[in-house]
Formats: structure tokens, C-alpha cells, sequence
């Protein structure tokens, strides 16, 4: 692939023209070309798959296999015969041979996702391989070659993991070989508007697009977008159902974008149906329908202003609004789940380990009672 090719590729792919992103694609134009380790890092949902993606399709193996792994959601006892794969009878239940995703990515790219999240006893047996580019397979005597390009990806501080002796400082540098760092969409929010024109045009062709006025996009910038890019696609959606072919104006926001830590919460769950229904468009099929919006609150804001029993267009601080609401249905969740955090997070809908981010974000100790009482006030 020339050159040319390669930055219209980048451009297509990787959305935004802030200084940050010009050189973010300026990096991945060279880490394409390399064949060494790549380290990625950045905040949930700004992107650190996408970039990985634009990497080995930049990359001479771009026609070789592309896998990726999400090592946080690999269960411990088989985290290893998935990587490198097991023979027939090796362990109980190992009732066939198993080709491990190593092998399955021969020639091409493995895109190890949440890296942080692997136990330690794998961090070993990863960097063995790394450094000898050979697997063996569990119960097998075969030591196999492989040419595999490793891209790692974490949305946690390594540097504190290894402190912290969660991770292991020579297998970090065996990967980190290039780091990139994909920025947070709050330090880039002039893409914004690139980036809602780009989702909208990847929705169906069949609904008008929502036309965001600019004070809309004056509010969306800033927003402090703490689900990034995954958050700014959710409202971007979310806008193309409820205001299909329709204006959204400033006033409309704050219910586009508090709908995404809302709908898991219990308050929700047991309520939308009948708030929905006293609205006046009780008699319309809900989520379907595009409602008119000529200046006034729509029926999708006061349906969730009253689920939520408050005004969203009375919101002066959208961020400290909506991170108190966090907190709130995060003490929430775990008041019910009796302190088990597990649990808890399932209940909302988040990984374990993004609840237990937020918790150390909002100061929450599981074992804090008065925390606890503020939650069943609910
Ligand atoms: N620059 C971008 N241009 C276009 N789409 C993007 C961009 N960055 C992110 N996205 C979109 O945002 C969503 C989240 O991106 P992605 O999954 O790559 O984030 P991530 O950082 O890997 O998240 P996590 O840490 O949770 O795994 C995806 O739908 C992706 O297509």
C-alpha cells in the first residue's frame, strides 16, 4: 500500500482532525510499517481497538489472520489452552485437539485487549513466548514456531499495576516495544462534529438523520464525554431514534446523554413503562417512533426527566450532574448486591473491573456504612 492509500485508509478509519489525532494516525502510519510489539493505551472507549485494527490492515500482514483476545474475559483455567491451544486428553473435558489462538493468528496480528487483566501466571508463559516465538501447546511435546505481530491494549495505568505487582515489569517492556497513546474524546472535542457526521452516516439508510443544531454541538463539546468515543456513538443513535429527520437542539442533550448511566438503574427498571404512559404520547409505540421537536421538551426527555423524577432541562452542570448520578447508582447497586461487587456490577451492566474503577473514582469503600445508608435512600 503506498503512501497516499495508506493516510486516505487512516482517515477513513480513525476520525478527527485535532492535533492530537493527526499525529495519533502519524504514529499508527509508522507502527504499521514496523513488525515490532505495539503497547496501546487511552480510556475505555476512546478507540484503542480501532487503532490496533488500522494497524494490522496498514500492515504487510493485512491479509493474514486478525484475532483478538480479550484477556480480561477469558476465565483463569482456560486462558492458557485458548492461547496456546492443548492436545486431545491433556486435561479432563480436553476431549479433542485444540489449535490456540497463537497458532489460529500465524502470519498475521494478535490484538491482546485488557492485557492488565491477565493473572500473573499467564504474564509468565506470555512473555516465555514472546521471547522465544514458539508455543507449546498444553499436554503437547511439540515446540511450533510462530510469526505472529503482538499489539497489547489497556484502558488501566500499567505503571501502578506493576507497582502494585499486579503486572510484571519485563513482560510491559517485551510489549511496549512502541507505545501509543489514544487520546480521551474530552481532550479533542473539536472532532466532535466529525466524529456525529461519521456515525450518523453508518446508520440506516432508511430513517432521515437527526440534524444537530450548533448549539447542540456547543453542548456536546463540553460534555466530558467519560465513555469517550463508545458514549458519543451511544447518543448519536440514540438521536437518530428519537429525532429521525427532526432538529436537536441544546435543550435536548442532557436526556440524549444521561440515558447512558440510567437505563440499568433499579429507579428505571421499575418505573419507565408507566411514567411513559401518562406522557401524551401514551398512545404511541415507545422507542419507535420520531417525535417532532420545534423548541419545546420532546416526550423522550420528559419521559426520562420524570423516571428519573427531575427536571433534565434544569441541569446547569451536566458533568457534576450526571457524575453524581453515577455515584449514586453505583452505591445503589451495591447496597443491593449486600457489598458483593461482582454481583453489583452485573446488575448495572458494567465489567467488575470498570465497577470497581468507578468505585475508587467516587471514593466508595464496599464496607462504608454511611455510604451505604445514603444508597437505600435511593
Ligand atoms: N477515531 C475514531 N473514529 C471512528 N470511530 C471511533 C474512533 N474511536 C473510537 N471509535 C468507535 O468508538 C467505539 C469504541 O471504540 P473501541 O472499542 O476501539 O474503544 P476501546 O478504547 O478499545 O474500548 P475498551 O477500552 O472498552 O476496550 C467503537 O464503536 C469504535 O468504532
Amino acid at each position: 500500500m503506498n503512501d497516499a492509500n495508506v493516510e486516505t485508509l487512516l482517515a477513513a478509519k480513525l476520525i478527527g482532525n485535532s492535533p492530537k489525532m493527526q499525529q495519533l494516525r502519524m504514529l499508527v502510519k509508522f507502527a504499521g510499517r514496523c513488525n515490532s510489539s505495539i503497547m496501546i493505551s487511552g480510556p475505555s472507549g476512546s478507540g484503542k481497538e480501532v487503532v490496533a485494527d488500522a494497524i494490522h490492515t496498514i500492515s504487510q500482514r493485512a491479509d493474514a489472520p486478525n484475532i483478538t483476545v480479550n484477556c480480561g474475559a477469558l476465565p483463569e483455567q482456560l486462558i492458557e489452552s485458548e492461547l496456546f491451544g492443548h492436545e486431545k486428553g491433556s486435561f479432563t473435558g480436553a476431549f479433542k485437539q485444540h489449535v490456540g489462538l497463537f497458532e489460529q493468528s500465524n502470519g498475521g496480528t494478535i490484538f491482546l485487549d485488557e492485557i492488565g487483566d491477565m493473572p500473573l501466571n499467564m504474564q509468565v508463559k506470555l512473555l516465555r513466548v514472546l521471547e522465544s516465538r514458539i508455543v507449546n501447546r498444553v499436554g503437547g511435546n511439540q515446540n511450533i514456531p510462530i510469526d505472529v505481530r503482538v499489539i497489547a491494549a489497556s484502558h488501566k495505568n500499567l505503571g501502578t499495576a506493576i507497582q502494585r505487582g499486579s503486572f510484571r515489569e519485563d513482560l510491559f517492556y517485551r510489549l511496549c516495544v512502541v507505545p501509543i497513546e489514544v487520546p480521551a474524546l474530552h481532550e479533542r472535542t473539536e472532532d466532535i462534529p466529525a466524529l456525529v457526521e461519521h456515525f450518523l452516516k453508518h446508520q440506516s439508510e432508511d430513517v432521515p438523520s437527526p440534524i444537530f443544531t450548533p448549539e447542540a454541538y456547543a453542548v456536546l463539546q463540553s460534555y466530558d464525554w467519560p465513555g469517550n468515543v463508545r458514549e458519543l456513538r451511544n447518543v448519536v443513535e440514540r438521536a437518530t431514534v428519537f429525532f429521525a429527520g427532526q432538529l436537536v437542539q441544546a435543550r435536548d442533550i442532557a436526556a440524549l446523554v444521561q440515558s447512558d448511566i440510567v437505563p440499568a438503574a433499579p429507579r428505571v427498571d421499575t418505573q419507565p413503562s408507566s411514567t411513559f404512559h401518562n406522557q401524551s404520547a401514551a398512545s404511541e409505540a415507545p422507542f419507535t417512533r420520531s417525535f417532532p421537536n420545534n423548541g419545546r421538551e420532546t416526550p423522550f426527555s420528559g419521559m426520562l426527566s420524570s423516571a428519573l423524577g427531575q427536571q433534565t432541562t434544569d441541569v446547569v452542570d451536566l458533568n457534576a450532574h450526571l457524575q453524581s448520578e453515577e455515584r449514586r447508582i453505583i452505591l445503589h447497586a451495591l447496597n443491593t448486591s449486600h457489598g458483593v461487587v461482582s454481583k453489583a456490577a452485573r446488575s448495572i451492566n458494567i465489567k467488575r473491573t470498570t465497577f470497581i474503577d468507578k468505585m475508587r473514582k467516587h471514593n466508595i469503600d464496599k464496607h462504608f456504612e454511611n455510604d451505604m445508608a445514603l444508597a437505600a435512600g435511593f
